[in-house]
């Protein structure tokens, strides 16, 4: 039982790197990849079941949150942890980045973000104070800065502006948040694709002495080239001793490729919103049970899985339960999913202490590139 939140590093092979982070909550080993829990459910799924597929952590999203049903009343609940019956770690992002992305009428200035609710059309505000205030209230264990993520491809003096601004909301998020030992708040690296402005936020966001780091700006629709470019080039100038959260991200190749380059968190809508829409991932790449091949095969997704929904129920009855757009068939693809992402994080984590991550690395990716047999 701990009070304090610290994170150490066991062990690492290449760039990959095997972590714990504890806090009093709970131990998130890392790699660890965070189902997104937005409105303090994680679609479709109990959140039983979400632990017992490994999940140590989830994502909270602020901007849902306040709108509905309220930070609050959350608080006045007892919290999220009790409101959604999940006594583990809890990460919650700031609300800047739905902002951005969901609200109505968004004003952005010096002192932060005002925007009309896409829900009823009420006004809110968010400052990096009361973005910190609601992560308070809904008792977040990791708490996010707010900052300003802007879409690529941008002018230089676009992300300037915007890397300039979310450095300064840094800093009074952290005053905000204060020194509070079993909790942590995490900076956000901005800059863009441009490797210069990217390194000054790494290096003053490093010298604030925060808990952790993200990389934002990204899984906003740059190849992942791009995106790999970035991280090529950012992670070397962060905290090696800290850990290192990539926001949005991403695909199963995505993570492969972003924890070989020493990335330690993830979170990423894919795996649930994939399941709902008739998607399933696995060992051997990416299944569309909306496709009509699937109407008779009588196999399951993968019969050496230990998930229910991926070794017991035949491609023909998702496929069919995907056609009818029955709720079951969201639920099975999003547990298939779920599994299949906790699955491949838990084979990075033993790879790395084995020292054969390369050897998992490649296993995986012609697993992949064999396909759906
Ligand atoms: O810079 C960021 N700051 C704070 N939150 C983020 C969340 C993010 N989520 C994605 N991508 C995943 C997406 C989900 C929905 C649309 S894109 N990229 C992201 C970047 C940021």
């Amino acid at each position: 039982m701990t009070t304090h939140f610290t994170f150490k590093l066991l062990a690492s092979d290449g760039k990959a790197r095997r972590g714990e982070i504890t806090m009093p909550r709970g131990t998130v080993r890392t790699p660890a990849f965070m189902p997104v829990g937005t409105a303090g459910t994680v679609k479709a799924m109990y959140l039983d079941q979400v632990r017992d597929l490994g999940a140590d952590i989830i994502l909270g999203n602020v901007y849902h949150l306040m709108l509905r049903p309220g930070a609050e009343r959350v608080a006045r609940l007892g919290g999220l942890h009790e409101f959604a019956r999940w006594p583990h770690p809890i990460l919650t992002d700031s609300g800047g980045f739905q902002v951005m992305s969901l609200a109505a009428l968004r004003k952005l200035d010096e002192t932060g973000v005002t925007f009309k609710s896409h829900i009823d059309g009420s006004q809110h505000r968010l400052t990096p104070e009361r973005s910190i205030e609601i992560q308070d209230r809904l008792d977040s264990d990791i708490q996010m800065q707010l900052d300003e993520c802007i879409r690529l491809p941008a002018e230089r003096a676009e992300i300037e502006r915007a890397m300039e601004l979310s450095l300064r909301w840094a800093e009074r998020s952290a005053r905000a948040f204060g020194d509070q030992p079993g909790k942590a708040m995490f900076g956000i690296v901005q800059g863009g694709d441009v490797i210069d402005l990217r390194i000054r936020s790494a290096e003053r966001l490093s010298a604030m002495d925060l808990k952790g780091y993200s990389i934002g700006g990204l899984a906003v629709g740059e190849p992942q080239h791009v995106m790999l470019k970035t991280l090529d080039e950012t992670l070397p100038v962060m905290p090696s001793h800290k850990p290192r959260y990539l926001m949005g991200v991403g695909t199963p190749d995505d993570l492969l490729q972003s924890v070989a380059r020493g990335v330690d968190m993830f979170d990423c809508v894919m795996p649930t919103r994939a399941g709902r829409h008739g998607l399933a991932y696995s060992r051997f790449g990416k299944i569309n049970l909306r496709n009509a091949r699937h109407a008779e095969d009588p196999r399951p997704l993968d019969e050496a899985s230990a998930c229910p929904a991926s070794r017991d129920y035949s491609r023909a009855y998702l496929h069919h339960l995907t056609r009818a757009d029955e709720a079951l068939g969201g639920m099975l693809l999003t547990w298939n999913n779920l599994a299949y992402y906790q699955w491949l994080m838990a084979g990075m984590r033993d790879a790395i202490e084995a020292g054969r991550f390369a050897d998992f690395k490649a296993e995986t990716e012609a697993g992949w590139a064999r396909g759906d047999i």
